[in-house]
């Protein structure tokens, strides 16, 4: 299967000069959808133990729920500002079209575990490396960064600590 036959490009959107990549024709194709799960999943490292996956609003919820269950971990939702219910750790950061914070649980992640990052896109990084920091200030082991696609002109893995992996790259 090419996946990339389900992600599609918008121009100008949500700000003129960025072209956005859309993983909508993805989730709404079931072959597409659980393809993409099982090898993320298949790609996540297989010498230990992965005790937590994190998903990051918005878009990395879905399939990180998805690699979550296949690897028979927890899953862990990092949300934007103000959505979570309990005592949050909160990290500013920037990515390709504007600026943020991000928050995490206090008690999501235990000392030492190992945790799965996902997301659909790593552009610049800033949102990835921005959610490494939250786990690192539990204490927790960023394993592996993965992501449906990687905007590679744009560098984001050589922000990152960790190892990175993704299904499509756009050079
Ligand atoms: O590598 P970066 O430059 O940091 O950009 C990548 C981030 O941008 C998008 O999220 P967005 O904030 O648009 O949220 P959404 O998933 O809710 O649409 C995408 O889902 C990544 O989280
Ligand atoms: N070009 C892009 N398309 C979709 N999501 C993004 N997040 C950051 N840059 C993006």
């Amino acid at each position: 299967m090419n996946l990339e036959d389900y992600i599609r490009d918008i121009a100008d959107f949500p700000k003129p000069g960025i072209l956005f990549k859309d993983i909508t024709p993805l989730l709404s194709n079931h072959d597409a959808l659980v393809g993409c799960a099982n090898m993320l999943a298949e790609l996540s490292p297989k010498n230990m133990k992965i005790d937590k996956v994190i998903g990051i609003e918005s878009r990395g919820f879905i399939i990180g729920a998805m690699i979550a269950e296949r690897l028979g971990a927890g899953f862990v939702p990092v949300r934007k500002k103000g959505k979570l219910p309990y005592q949050v750790k909160s990290k500013d950061y920037g990515l390709e079209y504007g600026h943020d914070t991000l928050e995490i649980h206090i008690d999501a992640i235990k000392k030492g575990e190992h945790v799965l990052i996902h997301d659909d896109v790593l552009a610049t990084g800033g949102t990835a490396d921005a959610v490494c920091k939250l786990v690192e200030d539990l204490g927790g082991i960023v394993v592996q960064c993965n992501f449906i696609m990687e905007l590679d002109f744009l560098n984001g893995r050589n922000r990152l600590n960790a190892p990175v992996s993704a299904l499509v790259t756009y050079e």
